[in-house]
């Protein structure tokens, strides 16, 4: 990655997207006001189409205007209308994400196709995310591409021709000419401020892979993996092994309900990426240690822990206190302890700058710091465009403070580990130079990256290497 540009240019690229998305949504809002009841719908399939597009419409410019996530605004839009059935929900909530995926070119639309009414634009942008996804309701695109009333069939001769994300530009550029479409800007233009890649391909594979979405990773506890992908494809979910590490599985694509698994229900399997998963596998825990995980959340790296202790003995007599600053996090951490069957986790809430526990007493402290998130952008395509570049410039200051604070805990020739789903440098390597540059009684210590091999002393899991989440990971010992 290249380093960073300096704040007078990030400031000139936040000011040019808050203008652009203030924009977008007086242009969302004026749709809004214009009814879809002057089409002229007149097939079942017509009419359910102006229905959704109307549905997702509303979705789409709520995230926008409130900045709220995707996934809360929509789960809220089905518990207060029972009326949608599962294919409702489906069309729904599969276009309203795809609308986030492929937004850096819809967007565009709505300033370049001048000779559109807005309703118009509107149904073009629909029909175009579904051409862009494949997606499968065809007689609902016709009816888009109808209202449309666009001079381009917005058609795909055959839908494997779209499969990388050149091919979807190069396919939208013969559909609108007049209109410059590039890989570079499915992503926000202050993402390449605070994550440079001067490698074309690297920056290509790094598109690639945010505007496609990542498996369903989990970790395997208790039993063993062959055993539970056995248990899982009895009930028709077919479940892979990952190459990587042997407590994990690979769960595709499908959405699953998971309190209807009994494996879930009773504490073999947890949802965690296996990206984060990383995290865990560079603390590497000896099965007595005693860790404290300082930035725990709900715990999903806690129990990664303690699970990582116990493969090495049933009985291991090893620790984690998981502190945070947000106790109904810590609750949930204690739920799924339980359902684990975990003992030796316990919770200690961060109350103050003060330490929550002793200090010099850990063999190891994992910093999971809470940061811009722009790794898990796969999962949640939306935050690329409510989030704004001090996602990233405000959290270097707190996660060194965080670390800082932290590394007290550490014992002599303990282990600290600093982590974060962030893909800047900011964030990352700038965060732990800034600590070692204060603190002289730790230092970096050389690790293997697992998917690519290479050993060095900090980590960028990119999202490509193993169709993951981004994450950063650096291990330290403390000398003194
Ligand atoms: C990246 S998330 C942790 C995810 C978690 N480790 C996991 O694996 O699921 C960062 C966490 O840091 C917590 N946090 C925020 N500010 C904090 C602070 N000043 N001190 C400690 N924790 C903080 C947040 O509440 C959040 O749960």
């Amino acid at each position: 990655m290249g380093s960073p540009l300096n704040s007078n240019t990030t400031k000139s690229v936040s000011d040019t997207a808050a203008s652009h998305h203030a924009s977008i949504v007086t242009f969302l809002n004026e749709i809004k006001a214009t009814s879809f009841e002057a089409m002229n719908a007149e097939t079942p399939a017509q009419k359910r189409s102006l229905s959704y597009a109307n549905t997702i419409l509303q979705l789409f410019t709520e995230v926008m205007e409130k900045k709220q996530p995707a996934d809360r605004v929509v789960g809220e839009y089905f518990r207060l209308n029972k009326k949608h059935g599962s294919k409702d929900r489906r069309v729904i909530r599969e276009s309203l994400f795809a609308l986030f995926r492929w937004w850096g070119w819809l967007s565009k639309f709505s300033s370049q196709l001048t000779t559109q009414t807005k309703p118009a634009t509107w149904f073009t942008m629909l029909t175009v995310n579904a051409r862009l996804e494949s997606h499968s309701w065809e007689p609902f695109i016709a009816a888009w591409s109808e209202f449309a009333d666009n001079e381009h069939a917005l058609t795909v001769d055959d839908d494997s021709s779209l499969v990388s994300v050149t091919a979807k530009c190069d396919w939208l550029a013969s559909q609108f000419p007049a209109i410059k479409f590039t890989t570079d800007e499915l992503v926000p233009e202050w993402f390449w401020q605070t994550c440079p890649i001067d490698n074309i391909e690297q920056r290509l594979a790094m598109v690639e892979a945010l505007s496609s979405r990542p498996p369903i990773w989990a970790r395997v506890q208790n039993i063993e993996t062959g055993e539970a992908i056995e248990k899982l494809a009895k009930l028709d979910i077919i479940a892979t092994a990952s190459e990587f590490f042997s407590d994990s599985i690979n769960l595709g694509h499908k959405s699953i309900n998971l309190n209807g698994l009994s494996l879930y229900r009773e504490g073999e399997l947890e949802i965690q990426d296996l990206g984060s998963q990383v995290v865990g596998q560079i603390c590497a825990p000896n099965k007595d240690d005693n860790w404290w995980d300082t930035c725990s959340g709900a715990g999903g790296k806690s129990l990664q822990l303690r699970s990582l202790m116990l493969q090495q003995e049933k009985q291991a007599k090893g620790t984690i206190v998981a502190s945070d600053v947000r106790r109904k996090p810590l609750e949930e951490l204690a739920k799924r302890a339980k359902r684990a069957g975990f003992n030796g986790i316990s919770a200690s809430a961060w109350k103050s700058d003060e330490l929550p526990v002793p200090h010099k007493h850990f063999d190891g402290v994992l910093v999971d710091a809470p940061c811009s998130c722009t790794g898990t952008w796969r999962r949640n395509p939306d935050m690329r465009w409510i989030d704004v570049v001090d996602s990233v410039n405000d959290k270097p200051a707190l996660q060194l403070d965080i670390l800082s604070r932290s590394s007290q805990g550490v014992k002599v020739g303990g282990t600290l580990v600093y982590a974060t789903c962030s893909l800047s440098p900011l964030e990352n390597e700038a965060v732990v130079n800034a600590f070692l540059a204060k603190h002289a009684d730790f230092t970096l210590e050389v690790t293997t990256h697992p998917f690519t091999g290479e050993k060095a002393t900090m980590h960028t899991v990119l999202p490509y290497q193993a169709d993951t989440d981004g994450m950063f990971v650096a291990r330290m010992q403390r000398k003194l």
